[in-house]
């Protein structure tokens, strides 16, 4: 069963006297374990797909399903409960709150799960630090902590509460390259051991390479589907211009 699945989405944002389209038309079927690039320019509608995807924003028309239920009929509350215990995310500007330490930050969204008692919540803070590792930098705050260190925070905040999908946008944009790939290594691991299910936006084609599954986007509209087979892409949807770039 595909965890995600959006059909038909578009997305108008109303911006003064204009319209501006995001998304049109956008269909996409996200297979639970994938590991998933959302590639394309600036303005493309990436972020405003992953936000949808996420439930943190709602599209103008079509359906969205996370783990075959359709969330357009569901209450605000339903969909924090939702985001709360499925869906993991990993912002650009990793979005930690300054004045809470590493392990608050991480353990912060697990006060939303009410049945968790407070040693619970310890334990599992402790146990995906050590899994970012940042065992020994518990009590930092994010300011003492590196960019890399930051996001790895990020990542134990996104999977504390067992989420079974992390959608990420730009997770390594503001990460100097070698601390970008062990990130992305650290994602990957997690996606092969755990099998959580890893969608992230990307400009960058060596992060892009480094999914199973690749979606192109131009103008709100996937304009490419790429499948990883023995090491190079197949795509199976493909409508890009002459003049893009044929790697991705
Ligand atoms: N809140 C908003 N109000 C008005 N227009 C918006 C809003 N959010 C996004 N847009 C517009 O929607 C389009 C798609 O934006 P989106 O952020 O999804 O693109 P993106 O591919 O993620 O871009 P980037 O790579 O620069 O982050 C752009 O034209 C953008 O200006």
């Amino acid at each position: 069963m595909p965890i995600i699945r959006v059909e038909d989405l578009s997305k108008v944002y109303r911006l003064g006297e204009q319209d501006v389209t995001a998304l049109e038309g956008v269909s996409l079927t996200v297979e639970e374990g994938v590991f998933m690039a959302i590639a394309g320019p600036s303005g493309s509608g990436k972020s405003t797909l992953l936000n949808i995807m996420g439930c943190i924003d709602t599209p103008s028309k079509g359906r969205v399903e996370v783990s075959g239920k359709d969330v357009s009929g569901q209450t605000p509350d339903d969909l924090a409960d939702l985001r709360a215990r499925t869906i993991g995310f990993i912002f650009q500007t990793f979005n930690l709150l300054p004045v809470l330490s590493a392990h608050e930050n991480v353990e912060y969204p697990l006060l939303q799960i009410p049945e968790l008692s407070k040693a619970e919540r310890s334990e599992r803070v402790e146990h995906y630090m050590s899994m970012v590792g940042l065992g020994k930098y518990a009590h930092h705050r994010p300011n003492q902590l590196s960019g890399g260190q930051r996001q790895r925070v990020a990542i134990a905040r996104a999977l504390v509460t067992h989420s079974r999908i992390v959608l990420a946008d730009e997770p390594t944009a503001n990460l100097d390259r070698r601390t970008g790939e062990s990130i992305l290594n650290l994602m990957r691991d997690i996606n092969q051991d755990s099998g959580t299910t890893f969608v992230f936006s990307t400009h960058d084609k060596r992060v892009m390479n480094r999914a199973d599954r690749l979606v192109r986007m131009e103008d709100g509209q996937i304009t490419a589907l790429g499948l990883k087979r023995e090491g190079s892409w197949i795509f199976v949807q493909d409508r890009r211009k002459p003049e893009d770039d044929p790697d991705i």
